[in-house]
């Protein structure tokens, strides 16, 4: 390959990671990996510079901006930061730094590198007016719905002596316990999880829906400062500044003045930034003086005054002693490797303790699929490579066959039959997981089934969280979804069992006193009022999530039209495609399924669509159309629907020539607010709307 080649192989590369990353949350390869191709491009680049293209991944931030919210333009540029893996780069940026300030004295920041997304806080009178993600640096994605979900960002500043106008920076991010219990959700609902606490804190920022954002329990640590006059004389004075006015500064920053002294700071977080409640991926060292940042300056793509240091993560060796096989709520069996230390290599695997990896003992690693273990070429008693990905999940990234030789090693044969029940498994064509055909009788088919029932976005039982269904299935008292309104307090009350976490060792006791058994009745009978698309969402048909659950409620409005419905009609829905038809078809050709909604039905849960055909209070909007935009003080934004429609009105998603009315609300995007100038639609305030329809 000539060099322009090589140079156009490793654009195509980077930028495609580029999107996959920015636009899709998801990381194909390590960002060790995505750093040391995006390295060896810029050593070509600078080796041959003629061939450097001028949108090349080495010039330009990586981000993108999407369709879904307004763009902004950023005041001040948001930049990435160049980074280094190692020590002697870093001394090399120190010489630098040095060279750059023509010998005078400088001091560095050392900070935590948290692991997030770069979020820019406009606030005007010190009230918090916008949120904003980087984006591709000039531009980003207007968030503020979702970033005044941010319980630690004051959304007004209370200090007397602010300016009136500025903007700060911070990282917003999903601390470690709020990434577990949202991947565990996912898991419930047999959604993809997030590989990784920064993957979802960016997923979760660019939700449409704040709620769900709100829900997420994301946070954000600022450290950075903007405005048009200066106003602080260094980087440290600014942190400060910023924690007197109430901001959410992470405590962990230090002031130094040699490169040695970033060092020891280096040295001394790589362990203990384990500990923290966030992900962390290296320390940011910057110039402290504001001064010297401006003599400093800018490259294209990152400041010439700041450097990140990367931790590498951490690779250890360790001994695949076994494969256990997992399966799920829908079949899939899922092989995880069971590991220890090479030191206890010959203990019974009851006593190791695992191999030590980024602060935690490790046992195990999921392997994903049978795929995946062909592609590693296990074998049972392999020495292989085990790497924390994201510090957070175990993967087993290679294998040393060299140490075959010493330690035998057997064949690792994935099983024909299920672990739980002994089906033979099966395999889709196209699809890489195998799974246990026997839906209707293994065990944890059935229970994650139920898990899967009394889900928030399901029947919302959630009295009967953690275990308490473990409970109940086990003494075989819930069998089936339908078996929980057979529950009465007899049954419940008095019940106990001892419950062991295999990860942590940990058994939690769960016992049904009055209280619990009261609890768990009540939100048994609650679930009888909620609506037919979580219903149909509940019964977990494969391919049916809420999404679809939902067009299938609004098109056929109960369960009898939708379970009577042949392959045709449904494929006849808009957006239910033959993948989705088959699986509704077959779920309701099985005796075990059509039993279970009949006993549903006869419980008393809803089984039609209690949508009622709009009934009209007036028709003064008729043929008038509506844009919604903003936060509103009288009316969510649903019920001013409602109050459109009831009027005649109809509402619709953008702005366009033939638009009528936008309705704005606070904080609404100013590109929408300036297009609908642009095409002369009526811009209707609150209050306006409201005299408009009562003046009916
Ligand atoms: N794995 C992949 O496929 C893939 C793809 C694209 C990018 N990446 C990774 O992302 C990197 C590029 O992302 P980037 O441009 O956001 O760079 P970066 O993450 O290396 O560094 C810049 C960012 O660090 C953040 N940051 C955290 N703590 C900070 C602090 N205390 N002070 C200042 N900033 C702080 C800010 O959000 C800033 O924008 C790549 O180097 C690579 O590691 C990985
Ligand atoms: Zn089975």
């Amino acid at each position: 390959m000539n060099p322009e080649q090589q140079i156009q192989e490793l654009v195509d590369k980077l930028q495609h990671l580029n999107y996959r990353y920015y636009q899709d949350n998801v990381s194909e390869v390590s960002d060790f990996e995505f750093d040391q191709l995006l390295k060896q491009l810029k050593e070509l680049e600078d080796q041959y510079p003629d061939l450097r293209q001028e949108d090349s991944p080495t010039l330009r931030v990586g981000g993108t901006i999407t369709k879904n919210f307004n763009t902004v333009y950023h005041r001040y540029p948001m930049l990435s930061l160049d980074n280094t893996y190692n020590e002697q780069e870093l001394r090399n940026f120190d010489d630098r730094v040095r060279r750059g300030l023509d010998g005078e004295p400088y001091e560095y920041i050392c900070e935590l590198k948290f692991d997030g997304i770069s979020l820019s806080f406009t606030y005007e009178n010190g009230v918090l007016v916008r949120g904003v993600t980087r984006g591709d640096g000039t531009r980003g994605d207007e968030i503020t719905n979702n970033v005044k979900t941010i319980r630690s960002l004051p959304l007004r500043v209370k200090a007397e002596n602010v300016p009136p106008v500025f903007e700060i920076r911070g990282e917003g991010f999903m601390p470690i316990t709020s990434f577990q219990k949202l991947n565990e959700e996912m898991d419930t609902l047999g959604e993809n999880q997030y590989a990784n606490p920064r993957n979802a804190a960016s997923g979760s920022f660019k939700l449409q829906d704040s709620g769900e954002t709100a829900r997420r329990g994301l946070d954000c640590y600022l450290y950075s400062f903007l405005t048009d006059t200066e106003f602080f004389k260094s980087h440290e004075e600014s942190l400060l500044g910023l924690k007197a006015w109430g901001f959410n500064v992470s405590p962990g920053w230090k002031k130094v003045q040699t490169i040695d002294e970033v060092l020891e700071f280096i040295h001394e977080w790589e362990e203990k930034r384990l500990t923290l409640p966030l992900a962390t991926d290296g320390i940011v060292v910057k110039i402290n003086s504001f001064e010297q940042q401006r003599e400093l300056g800018f490259t294209a793509k990152s400041p010439r005054w700041a450097i990140s240091f990367k931790y590498k993560a951490e690779n250890k060796p360790a001994v695949l002693r076994m494969v256990t096989y997992q399966v799920g709520r829908t079949g899939a069996v899922t092989p995880v490797a069971n590991l220890c230390d090479i030191s206890e290599r010959a203990l019974p695997y009851n006593q190791v303790k695992g191999v030590h990896l980024s602060g935690t003992r490790v046992k195990r690693a999921t392997l994903h699929n049978a795929n995946e273990v062909l592609r590693l070429g296990l074998e049972i008693g392999d020495t292989v490579f085990v790497e924390k990905s994201g510090e957070i999940i175990p993967k087993i990234t290679g294998v040393d066959i060299s140490q075959r030789e010493k330690y035998p090693t057997e064949p690792l044969i994935f099983p024909t039959h299920c672990p739980e029940c002994s089906s033979e498994l099966q395999r889709n064509e196209g699809e890489v997981a195998f799974f246990c055909p026997n839906d209707s009788h293994c065990p944890p088919q059935l229970k994650g089934r139920i898990e899967h029932f009394i889900h928030r976005k399901a029947m919302n039982i959630e009295s009967l969280g953690e275990g308490k269904i473990e409970l109940l299935f086990d003494l075989d008292l819930v069998r089936t979804p339908a078996d929980l309104y057979d529950l009465t307090p007899e049954t419940l009350l008095g019940l106990e069992k001892n419950i062991l976490n295999e990860e942590t060792g940990k058994v939690k006791k769960i016992s049904f006193r009055e209280k619990t058994v009261e609890n768990i009745l009540n939100g048994i009978a609650l679930s009888k009022t909620v609506p037919f698309k979580n219903v149909l969402f509940a019964l977990g048909i494969r391919f049916v999530g809420a999404t679809v659950a939902e067009k299938l409620a609004a098109y056929f409005k109960s369960m009898n039209a939708l379970r009577l419905a042949t392959y045709d009609q449904l494929i006849a829905v808009p957006e239910i495609g033959g993948r989705i038809a088959e699986s509704i078809a077959s779920y309701f050709s099985v005796p075990e399924n059509q039993q279970l909604v009949a006993r549903l039905q006869a419980a008393g849960i809803q089984m039609e669509s209690d949508e009622k055909p709009v009934e009209l209070e007036s028709d003064m909007l008729e043929g008038k159309t509506f844009v919604i935009s903003g936060v509103f003080e009288n009316f969510e934004r649903d019920d001013l629907k409602l109050k459109i429609e009831v009027n005649g009105g109809r509402v619709l998603s953008g702005v366009s020539g033939k638009l009528n009315y936008l309705l704005a609300g606070a904080n609404m995007g100013p590109s929408k607010l300036e297009k609908a100038r642009k095409l002369g639609v009526t811009i209707l305030s609150e209050e306006e709307f409201l005299a408009m329809i009562e003046n009916k």
